[in-house]
C-alpha cells in the first residue's frame, strides 16, 4: 500500500505545475491577442494617435508611474508635443493606454466633464488607486455617485460657507497670531505645515463640530501634510495591484509602531474618523444637537440608503473630505506666499488694494467683499494655477454617448470620436501650462487674469482646471475659496511683510512628479522665518509684551480720547529695535519716525508766532483806529490757519506721517480723512491771508496803476485757485467720504474721479500759490526799490521780503509729494510733507505781513507810552527812527523802519520830497522854498488818517 501511495503527490504536483504554466501561457496568449487587438484597426480608439506600446498595453504607464514613480503626467505632456510635430492634426488628443485618451484642449472639457443628465463614470483603473473606495470621490458609477454627493453638496454651497465664515475668520487670526509668535526665531520652518494645520482645523471643525486643534498645539507638528504624502505614496501600486489595498487595514494594528506623522494619519483615518462618525451617530441617537449642523450628523439624518450610512462608508467619506480639504488648499497658499515673497512689487500692489478696504486686518471684511478685489482674485487664480490642485489626470467615461472632438491644430481642422465606454481625461499640470492660454506659463503673473480695465478676464478663467469641471468637480470649491480669500488677505496685511524666505528656490516649488497631488523633487517645502518684531499695530497685543511701558494713566488718557494706537506706536518709536525696522534708507527727506514730530513741533511754532504777530498787529491798528479791510482778512485768515494747524496736529496723532505698515486701516482712513478736511480749511486760510496782503499792497501802490492791476490779478488767481481746490476736493469722490473709505468705491456705493484729477488739483493749488507768493514778494520789492530811504532801512525791508519769499520756496518743496498720489502707496506718510510745507508757508504769510505793524506797538511802549493815539501821530520826530514806504514819490520821511502803509495825499502836487537821511543833519542850509510840509507818518494808516496827520503837521 505504501509503495503504491508514494509517487501520487509528485504526480499531482507535476500536474499542478503544468496546470499553472498552462494557465499562465493561456493568460499570456490572451494578453498578446488583446494587445494585438488594442492596436488593430478594429479597436474603437484605433484612430486616436499615440505610441503603439501605450495603445497595446499598460506597460508605459506602469514604467513611468510605478517604476519611475509618478512621472506619467510629464510623459503625456511630451506625447502631446511629439504628436503635434510629427502628425500635424493629432495633437489635442492622444491615446495613453489601451482604454484611455488624454486631451489638452480646454474647450473640450465641458464635454469630458459634463453636467446635467449626461452620465460620466470614473475609470476603475484610476479609482483603484484610492483607498477610499466607498466615498463619493471613489465611486465609479455615475448614479451612485450622484446619490452620495447630493446630501454632502448642500454643505458646500456659497450660502452654507457664508454661515461658517465667522469660524474661518477666527482660525485665520489664530494662524496669523501663531505665526507672529514665531517672530525672531532663527530657525526656518516650512510654512506649508502651518497652512496644513489651518486647513485641517477648518474642515474638521465643519465636519464634526469640533476641530482637530492642530493650530492650538505647540509648533506645527504633527500635521497632515507629510503623512498625507506618505499615504499617497502607494497610489500607483494600488492602481496596478488593487488587492494590495487590503494592507491598509493592517495599518491600524501597527499604528503604535509607525513613525509619528504616519501614525497620526493612520490613526486619524482608521481610528479617529470612524470613532467621530460613530460619536455623531451616538449623539444623534441620544438627541444631542450642535449649535449648527455638522456634516456627518446631517448625513446620518439624510435620505441616504441605510447601507450608505454605515460607519465605514461614512468614515471613507470623512477621510475623502478631510484629505481633499487639507492639502490642496494649503499647498495653494504656500505657492502664493512663495511668489509674494519673491515678487515685492506684486505684494505691494496687493497690499495697497487690501488696505483700501480693510479697516482692521484682525477684522477682515466678508468673503463677498474680498471677492470683489480684482488683484486679490488675480493672485489667488494664479496661485491655484501654479499649485494645480490635482495635478495628475482625472478621467471620465461617457457611458451613454460618443464624444465628438472637433477642433483645430496647427491651423488645420481635426476630428476625433471618443466612443462611449472609453475613458478620456485631462491633467491640470498640462492644461495650466498651455502656452496659448497662459503665455510664459511657468511665470507667476497675476496681471494675466485682468483686462485693461482691471476687471477679471472671463476667457482665461475658462482655461482653468484647478477645481475640475462638471458633475464630479471639486465639492469643496466654495470652502477652499473662502479660506484662500480670508487667509491670504490677513497674511498679506499681518504676517507676510515680516516673513523672509530661507534657503527656498523655484526648484522647491517646481512640479516634479505627482501622486494625484503635485510633488516637488525633494519635497523640502517653503521654508521661512519671521523677522524679529516688537509690539506693532498688526500684532496681537496678547502675543507679546510691549518693549517700553507707558504710564498706564497716560495710556488710558490717550485711549479715552481715541488715540489708542498712538500710545503703542509711541512706544515703538521710542524703541531702537523697532526704529531699525521702520526706517528704511530710501529717498525720504524726513523719516517716518521724525515726520509726525516735525509736523507737531514746526506747525505749532509757526502758529504761535503767527498768533502773536497778528494779535499785536490787530491790537496796534485797532487802538490807533486804523483797522482796515486787510486787517480783517488777516484776522479771518489767522483763525482759519489756527483751525488748519489744529487739524493737522490731530491728523498726526491718528496716523498721518507714518508708513502704511505702521498703521492699521482705521488709522490710515482717519489720517486721510483729516488730511482732506485740512485741505478745505487750509485753502480758506491761504486765500484770506493772501487777500489781506494784496489789499495792503493795493493801498501802498494806490497811485501806480500797473501795480494795482497786477495785484488785482493776483487776487483773482488766489480766489480762483481757492474755488478750484475747494470745490474740486469736495467733488473728487461722491460721496466725499469715499476718499478715506475705499470700501465704498469697491462696493459700488461711491465713485471717485481718476487719481490724475486729484494730482492736477494739487498742482493747480501749488503753482498758483508759488506764483502769488513770489509776486507778493516782488511787488513790494519794486515799490521799495523806487523809494528813497536809508540803505539800512532798505536792507531791513528786503530782509523781511526775503523771509516772505521762503514761503514760495517751501511751496516748491511740496511739488514732488503731490506726485505721490500716482502710486497711492503710503499716502499718510507722503501727504504729511505737503501738510507740513503748507502750514509753514501760511504761517510765514501771517508773520511777514504783520511784523511791520509791530513797530508801532513797541514804539508806543518805548517812547509814547504816555501819549494817546492822537498824540502819537503828532509827536513824531526825526528821532523816531522809522521809515515809511509811500506811494507818493514826493513824500519823504525821516522815519526809520518799514511799513506797508499807504501814505497818500489827494493833492500830490502840493508835496515835495524832503532830503532824506544824512542830509537832514548836514550843515548845508535847507532851502525853505523846497519844503512845503514836514511830517512824521505813522505807518499802516488809512487815507483820512494821513490827512489828519498832515493837518496836524500843518498845525505844527
Ligand atoms: C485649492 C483647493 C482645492 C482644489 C484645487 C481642489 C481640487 C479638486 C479637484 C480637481 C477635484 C476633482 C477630482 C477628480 O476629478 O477626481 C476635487 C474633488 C473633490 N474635492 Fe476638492 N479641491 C480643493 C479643495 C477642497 C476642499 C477644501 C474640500 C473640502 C471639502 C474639497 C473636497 C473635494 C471632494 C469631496 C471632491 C470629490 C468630489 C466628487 O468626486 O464628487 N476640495 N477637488
Amino acid at each position: 500500500m505504501t509503495t503504491i501511495d508514494a509517487p501520487l503527490p509528485l504526480y499531482i504536483s507535476i500536474l499542478q505545475v503544468r496546470y499553472v504554466f498552462g494557465l499562465a501561457g493561456l493568460y499570456m496568449a490572451f494578453k498578446v491577442l488583446q494587445a494585438l487587438y488594442n492596436v488593430s484597426p478594429f479597436h474603437p480608439l484605433a484612430r486616436i494617435p499615440g505610441p503603439r506600446l501605450a495603445a497595446a498595453t499598460y506597460l508605459p504607464e506602469f514604467y513611468y508611474d510605478v517604476v519611475k514613480f509618478g512621472c506619467y503626467t510629464k510623459e503625456i505632456k511630451k506625447l502631446h508635443e511629439i504628436y503635434a510635430s510629427r502628425l500635424t492634426n493629432s495633437c489635442p488628443i492622444v491615446r495613453i493606454n489601451p482604454h484611455e485618451v488624454h486631451c489638452n484642449d480646454i474647450s473640450f472639457s465641458n464635454e469630458i466633464y459634463a453636467v446635467g443628465g449626461r452620465k460620466r463614470d470614473k475609470p476603475v483603473h484610476q479609482i483603484n488607486g484610492s483607498a477610499l473606495g466607498q466615498s463619493g470621490f471613489g465611486t465609479v458609477d455615475h448614479d451612485l455617485h450622484r446619490l452620495r454627493r447630493i446630501p454632502l453638496a448642500k454643505f458646500f454651497s456659497r450660502a452654507m460657507i457664508s454661515r461658517i465664515e465667522p469660524e474661518i475668520h477666527v482660525l485665520v487670526n489664530k494662524l496669523c497670531d501663531k505665526l507672529l509668535r514665531q517672530s525672531g526665531d532663527k530657525e526656518a520652518f516650512d510654512i506649508t505645515m502651518a497652512y496644513s494645520c489651518f486647513t485641517s482645523d477648518t474642515i474638521s471643525g465643519y465636519s464634526f463640530g469640533e476641530s482637530f486643534g492642530l493650530l492650538d498645539q505647540k509648533g506645527w507638528y504633527p500635521n497632515f501634510r507629510e503623512p498625507m504624502a506618505a499615504i499617497l505614496q502607494p497610489v500607483f501600486v494600488f492602481r496596478f495591484f488593487p488587492w494590495t489595498k487590503a494592507s491598509v487595514g493592517l495599518g491600524k494594528l501597527l499604528v503604535d509602531y509607525m513613525p509619528k506623522d504616519i501614525g497620526l494619519l493612520v490613526r486619524t483615518l482608521q481610528i479617529d474618523l470612524p470613532a467621530r462618525v460613530r460619536k455623531a451617530k451616538a449623539d444623534m441617537d441620544a438627541g444631542i444637537t450642535y449649535d449648527r449642523p455638522t456634516i456627518f450628523a446631517s448625513l446620518l439624518q439624510s435620505d441616504l440608503d441605510l447601507l450608505d450610512k454605515e460607519p465605514q462608508r461614512l468614515s471613507d467619506e470623512a477621510a475623502a473630505v478631510v484629505g481633499a480639504g487639507t492639502e490642496t488648499t494649503s499647498w495653494a497658499m504656500s505657492v502664493m506666499t512663495y511668489h509674494l515673497l519673491r515678487k515685492p512689487e506684486v505684494l505691494a500692489k496687493l497690499t495697497q488694494e487690501l488696505e483700501a478696504v480693510v479697516q482692521d486686518p484682525k477684522h477682515l471684511p466678508g468673503w463677498l467683499v474680498l471677492e470683489t478685489l480684482p488683484y486679490l482674485g488675480a493672485v489667488i487664480q494664479e496661485g491655484l494655477r501654479l499649485s494645480y490642485g490635482v495635478s495628475s489626470r482625472t478621467a471620465r467615461i461617457p457611458t451613454e454617448e460618443n464624444l465628438l472632438y472637433r477642433g483645430e491644430w496647427n491651423k488645420k481642422p481635426v476630428e476625433h470620436v471618443i466612443p462611449q465606454g472609453y475613458a478620456v481625461g485631462m491633467s491640470a499640470f498640462i492644461t495650466h501650462h498651455d502656452e496659448r492660454a497662459f503665455p510664459n506659463s511657468y511665470a507667476f503673473a497675476p496681471e494675466r487674469w485682468l483686462d485693461e480695465n482691471n476687471q477679471r478676464r472671463k476667457d482665461i478663467e475658462r482655461s482653468m482646471l484647478a477645481f475640475s469641471h462638471g458633475s464630479r468637480a471639486c465639492l469643496g470649491m466654495n470652502l477652499a475659496l473662502c479660506e484662500l480669500y480670508l487667509a491670504l488677505a490677513a497674511l498679506v496685511l499681518r504676517v507676510i511683510p515680516h516673513m523672509r524666505l530661507s534657503d527656498t528656490t523655484d526648484d522647491d516649488l517646481a512640479y516634479d512628479h505627482d501622486m494625484f497631488i503635485p510633488m516637488t523633487k525633494e519635497n523640502r517645502g517653503v521654508r521661512v522665518t519671521i523677522k524679529d518684531l516688537r509690539l506693532g499695530p498688526h500684532m496681537s497685543s496678547a502675543s507679546t509684551s510691549p518693549p517700553l511701558d507707558l504710564c498706564s494713566r497716560g495710556k488710558a488718557f490717550l485711549d479715552q480720547r481715541g488715540f489708542a494706537g498712538w500710545a503703542s506706536r509711541a512706544q515703538n518709536y521710542l524703541h531702537p529695535a523697532t526704529m531699525a525696522t521702520t526706517v528704511n534708507p530710501d529717498d525720504r527727506f524726513i523719516q517716518p519716525v521724525e515726520l509726525p514730530l516735525a509736523i507737531l513741533v514746526i506747525s505749532s511754532i509757526f502758529l504761535i508766532l503767527a498768533l502773536i504777530t497778528v494779535s499785536l498787529r490787530t491790537y496796534t491798528r485797532a487802538t490807533r483806529g486804523i483797522f482796515s479791510t486787510d486787517d480783517a482778512f488777516m484776522v479771518v485768515g489767522t483763525v482759519a490757519y489756527t483751525a488748519a494747524t489744529c487739524l493737522s496736529n490731530y491728523a498726526t496723532l491718528v496716523g498721518l506721517g507714518r508708513l502704511n505698515e505702521d498703521l492699521n486701516s482705521w488709522q490710515q482712513s482717519e489720517a486721510i480723512k483729516y488730511y482732506v478736511i485740512w485741505i478745505l480749511v487750509y485753502v480758506l486760510a491761504l486765500a484770506t491771508v493772501k487777500s489781506s496782503i494784496c489789499i495792503t499792497i493795493v493801498r501802498i501802490a494806490s497811485t501806480k496803476i500797473n501795480l494795482r492791476i497786477a495785484v488785482y490779478v493776483l487776487l483773482a488767481i488766489t480766489w480762483a485757485s481757492f474755488f478750484i481746490t475747494f470745490v474740486g476736493t469736495l467733488l473728487y469722490c461722491r460721496p466725499v467720504e469715499t476718499m478715506w473709505t475705499p470700501a465704498l468705491a469697491i462696493s459700488g456705493k461711491g465713485t471717485c474721479a481718476p487719481v490724475d484729477t486729484f494730482i492736477i488739483l494739487g498742482h493747480t493749488a501749488t503753482v498758483s500759490t508759488i506764483v502769488t507768493d513770489l509776486a507778493l514778494v516782488v511787488l513790494p520789492a519794486i515799490v521799495l526799490w523806487n523809494t528813497q530811504m536809508k540803505k539800512q532801512a532798505k536792507l531791513q525791508a528786503f530782509g523781511l521780503l526775503s523771509f516772505a519769499s521762503v514761503a514760495s520756496i517751501i511751496t516748491m518743496v511740496r511739488i514732488p509729494y503731490v506726485n505721490r498720489f500716482v502710486a497711492q502707496k503710503d499716502l499718510p506718510f507722503w501727504v504729511a510733507h505737503i501738510m507740513l510745507c503748507s502750514n509753514v508757508e501760511t504761517g510765514i504769510g501771517c508773520i511777514a505781513s504783520s511784523v511791520p505793524s509791530l513797530r508801532h506797538f513797541f514804539r508806543s511802549d518805548s517812547s509814547e507810552s504816555s501819549s494817546g493815539p492822537s498824540q502819537k501821530k503828532t509827536s513824531g520826530s526825526n528821532s523816531n527812527n522809522r521809515f515809511t514806504v509811500g506811494s507818493v514819490p514826493r513824500l519823504a520821511s525821516t522815519n526809520q523802519g518799514f511799513s506797508l502803509a499807504t501814505v497818500h495825499h489827494g493833492r500830490a502836487e502840493d508835496w515835495e520830497r524832503l532830503n532824506d537821511g544824512a542830509s537832514d543833519h548836514s550843515d548845508t542850509p535847507i532851502d525853505p522854498r523846497s519844503i512845503h510840509y514836514k511830517q512824521t507818518y505813522a505807518v499802516d494808516i488809512k487815507m483820512q488818517d494821513i490827512e489828519t496827520d498832515v493837518e496836524h503837521g500843518k498845525a505844527l
